[in-house]
């Protein structure tokens, strides 16, 4: 794993199933100490016994020589983390979710642009990590276009408790993980500002109906956005305050602003700078999504009832439109 945060270090915890060994990168020495000594990663993912076979690094030179490397750092510091790494030909399984800003690349355009030699896999789906650490099930996707390297990375990381589908579609998979996270601080923003059960119903319906435009004009499938990447994560990530990105909507809904919000997290809300680049290559892709949009006013300051308003005051539409 390349990256010890709650996500990476939950990997671990899975793919260290049986006690078969793994190895965690973490940027901070004094996380891969706690590992290492005390079993655990108190900072990111509190109040869970972590398996004994999980040995932590903080030097990149030892993720030499992996089968394969998890790469699990907040999106938008994958380039400059994956460019410390010995990866040659190693096959690279991006668990970011979001798109690069200013380059406005998926975390796979980056991978590839650095490591062109390297096989690349996407794993993504309904995975809150503290969930998933504590042994509770799950599934996700695990997308790759290479068949042997698929079904192998399949068999390494399912567990009795996290159960990956495989599919070809990359792209697809990415990109319902990097939206889900603006759809739902959007959700977030509904709850907060008391706007009812039903407007948070028809956000993620309406802002699945912008993912799967998006997705479709990047090269994605239909049926991959339909999956556990793209509506199983919407669904689950605009439903709870456990994830992080709702519950920075539920601060911008109560008339919080942004800046003030994630200065108080040490902990990573992708939506937020996912969100303005999102909106960029949307532009770019020719795709209307409204509701991508308003996250971004919302994040920029907006007013919340002025941005709920121009929404609902939009020109009446067909609903396949
Ligand atoms: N937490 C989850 O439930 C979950 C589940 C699935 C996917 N993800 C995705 O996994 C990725 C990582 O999330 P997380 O929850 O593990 O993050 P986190 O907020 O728990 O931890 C962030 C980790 O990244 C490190 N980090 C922060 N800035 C960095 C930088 N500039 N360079 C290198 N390392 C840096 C931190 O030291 C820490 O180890 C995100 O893209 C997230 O969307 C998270
Ligand atoms: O806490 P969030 O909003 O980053 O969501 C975590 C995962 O992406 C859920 O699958």
């Amino acid at each position: 794993m390349i990256g010890a945060g709650a996500w990476g270090t939950a990997l671990a915890q899975v793919a260290a199933y049986g006690d078969r060994p793994v190895r965690i990168w973490a940027r901070d020495p004094a996380v891969a100490e706690a590992i290492n000594t005390t079993h655990a990663n108190p900072l990111y993912l509190p109040n869970i016994a972590l398996s004994p076979s999980i040995e932590a690094v903080s030097d990149p030179a030892a993720m030499a020589e992996m089968d394969a490397l998890l790469v699990v750092t907040p999106a938008q510091a994958v380039g400059a983390v994956l460019a410390t790494m010995p990866v040659g030909h190693t096959p690279l399984v991006l668990c970011s979710k979001g798109i690069e800003a200013g380059t406005r690349r998926l975390v796979g355009e980056v991978a590839r642009s650095l490591f062109p030699e390297a096989p690349i896999a996407v794993l993504s789906g309904p995975t809150f990590a503290h969930e998933v650490a504590a042994g509770l099930p799950t599934a996700v996707t695990l997308a790759c276009e290479e068949p042997d390297l698929r079904k192998a990375l399949s068999a390494r990381i399912a567990a009795p408790h996290f159960r990956p589908y495989a599919t070809d579609d990359v792209t697809g998979a990415e990109i319902g993980g990097a939206i889900k996270n603006v759809l739902a601080i959007g959700c977030g923003v509904v709850e907060g500002a008391g706007l009812g059960q039903n407007a948070r119903a028809a956000l993620i319906a309406r802002g699945f109906a912008e993912m799967t435009r998006f997705g479709l004009a990047r090269g994605g499938r239909a049926e991959t956005l339909a999956g556990l990447s793209g509506l199983g994560d919407l669904v689950l990530t605009c439903s709870s305050t456990a994830s992080r990105n709702f519950s920075l909507g539920v601060g911008l809904g109560q008339g919080r602003s942004a800046a003030e919000l994630l200065a108080d997290r040490r902990t990573v809300a992708e939506g937020a700078f996912t969100a303005p680049v999102l909106r960029q290559a949307a532009g770019d892709a020719g795709v209307d999504m409204p509701v991508c949009a308003a996250v971004c006013r919302l994040l920029d300051g907006a007013d919340v009832r002025d941005v709920i308003g121009a929404l609902l005051a939009r020109p009446l539409k067909a609903e396949g439109a």
